[in-house]
């Protein structure tokens, strides 16, 4: 990491005009995902290391040196393989033009481009003695660990304060009250978001922290959630557990053809900027994980539909063996109709697809002493619908709702890519 190229030392006409450049950190091993290829540090896999010392050194290179492009058709972080952390915060503005709001975003552009190629905002150090350091300093050193920011409009930025109403996308809006929810305004909505994910969590809290920190005259953190030990697997990766104990991800969205048809906005949302981008949908879900732990390991499989240990459905044997909705096992389902699973596979839903990008999450311990945790569930889909829709059923219909309450929950348009240096988020707005 160099101090080079500060982002908050770039002049008001840069900001507007660039983004900042990015050089990929590192070079060396090759990792095709999904979501274009990361640039590694080290070849660690080539080489065979007998050495425990030296392993943990070349590990700390690789991921010191992963990174994923910032510019492109798709912003990063939604076809990116999940990372191991994420922070995910909502703001609102507090800015009350919209050349406040249009600063924020040209300053955030440069200085997410600066930091997703693991260089600080601005000077950690600086020369002066009474100069206040521009970056906060706790990533210097620490390299890029895969870190991406993906950067979300909610509806309400497109409420009259800027004049902003004519980009809003095609029918945008809050999402519905449904069935089951339990949702505290704390953790509600908010006019921005920023989902930064990363394989060292401090990275990730950096990046959030220094954006909150540079925008703070015009923008207000509204709520933020801290996730771990990723619930949703991309390819090639293996599955992760959700705190219930069950693999979680084994049926996502993968491969380009199923992005392109359910996660990939297009026309659709009759904005240009809108073009590569897609919708987030985030619902904080509080687990009652004490009365859960008590739940007869029957009842446990019968509720999500799928074996606790191997997490093969109930239909067949392996994880990944396609459910059979149909199988019969002594005169009943062998997948329970109100299963979560059943309830939600694009099989029972006209062909409905979403991509799941949750964490895992824990905020201690509630008000009573009861274990305070859950999922901070995350999914993407070109269309908010998606989620509404497959929520309807799970709200009114899904046994896995005795053991689990939605508390926070926002919806945002995640503009497509920045396509180059040069660019930034909301330069259309303001044309
Ligand atoms: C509205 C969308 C969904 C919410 C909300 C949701 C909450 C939720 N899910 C789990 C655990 C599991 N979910 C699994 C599968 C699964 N879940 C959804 C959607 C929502 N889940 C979908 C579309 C699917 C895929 C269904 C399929 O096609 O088979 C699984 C099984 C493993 C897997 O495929 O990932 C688990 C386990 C929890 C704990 C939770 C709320 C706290
Ligand atoms: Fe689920």
């Amino acid at each position: 990491m160099s101090d080079e190229q500060p982002a908050d030392s770039l002049s008001r006409r840069r900001f507007f005009g660039g983004a900042g450049s990015v050089a990929v950190a590192g070079a060396g091993g090759l990792i095709a995902g999904t979501g274009g290829a990361a640039v590694v540090g080290g070849a660690l896999a080539d080489e065979q290391a007998t050495d425990p010392a030296t392993d943990v050194e070349r590990l700390q290179a690789t991921s010191a040196t992963l990174s994923y492009p910032y510019y492109g058709a798709h912003q990063s972080g939604i076809d990116t393989p999940p990372q191991d952390h994420l922070v995910f915060t909502a703001f609102d503005l507090s800015a009350t033009t919209a050349t406040e709001l249009q600063l924020v975003l040209a300053k955030w552009s440069a200085a997410m481009a600066q930091m997703t190629a693991g260089r600080p905002v601005g000077k950690v150090e600086p020369t002066r003695e009474h100069g206040i350091p521009v970056d906060t300093g706790e990533a210097f050193d620490m390299g890029t660990q895969g870190l991406t920011l993906t950067l979300g409009y909610g509806p309400s930025l497109f409420d009259d304060r800027f004049g902003l109403a004519k980009f809003k996308p095609k029918d945008f809006a809050d999402l519905p009250a449904m069935a089951g929810e339990a949702l505290d305004p704390a953790y509600t909505g908010g006019d921005l978001c920023i989902q930064a994910c990363a394989n060292d969590p401090q990275v990730a809290y950096h990046a959030v922290r220094n954006l909150a920190r540079m925008a703070r005259t015009s923008v207000k953190t509204r709520w933020t959630v801290l996730g771990f030990g990723r619930a949703s697997a991309g390819p090639h990766q293996k599955t992760p557990r959700n705190l219930m104990g069950f693999k979680d991800g084994t049926r996502n969205v993968s491969g380009e053809a199923d992005f392109a048809e359910h996660v990939w906005a297009g026309d659709e949302a009759q904005q240009p900027w809108m073009n590569g981008g897609s919708y987030l949908v985030a619902r904080k879900i509080h687990m009652l994980i004490e009365t859960w732990d008590e739940d007869p390991i029957g009842d446990q499989q019968s509720i999500f539909g799928r074996t606790k240990q191997e997490g093969a459905p109930l239909s067949g044997q392996s994880e990944h063996d396609v459910p059979d909705f149909h199988a019969a096992v002594a005169g009943k389902p062998a997948i329970a109709p109100d299963s979560h699973i059943a309830l939600v596979a694009h099989e029972n839903n006209a062909g409905t697809k979403i991509l799941r990008r949750g964490y895992n999450f824990t905020d201690g311990l509630d008000s009573v002493g009861r274990l305070d945790a859950g999922l901070m569930f995350i999914s993407f889909q070109k269309n908010p619908e998606q989620f509404v829709s497959l929520q309807r059923k799970l709200g009114s219909s899904d046994r896995l709702n005795e053991y689990i309450r939605h508390v926070g929950s926002g919806v945002f348009a995640v503009p497509g890519g920045l396509p180059e240096s040069g660019s930034y988020y909301g330069k259309e707005f303001f044309a």
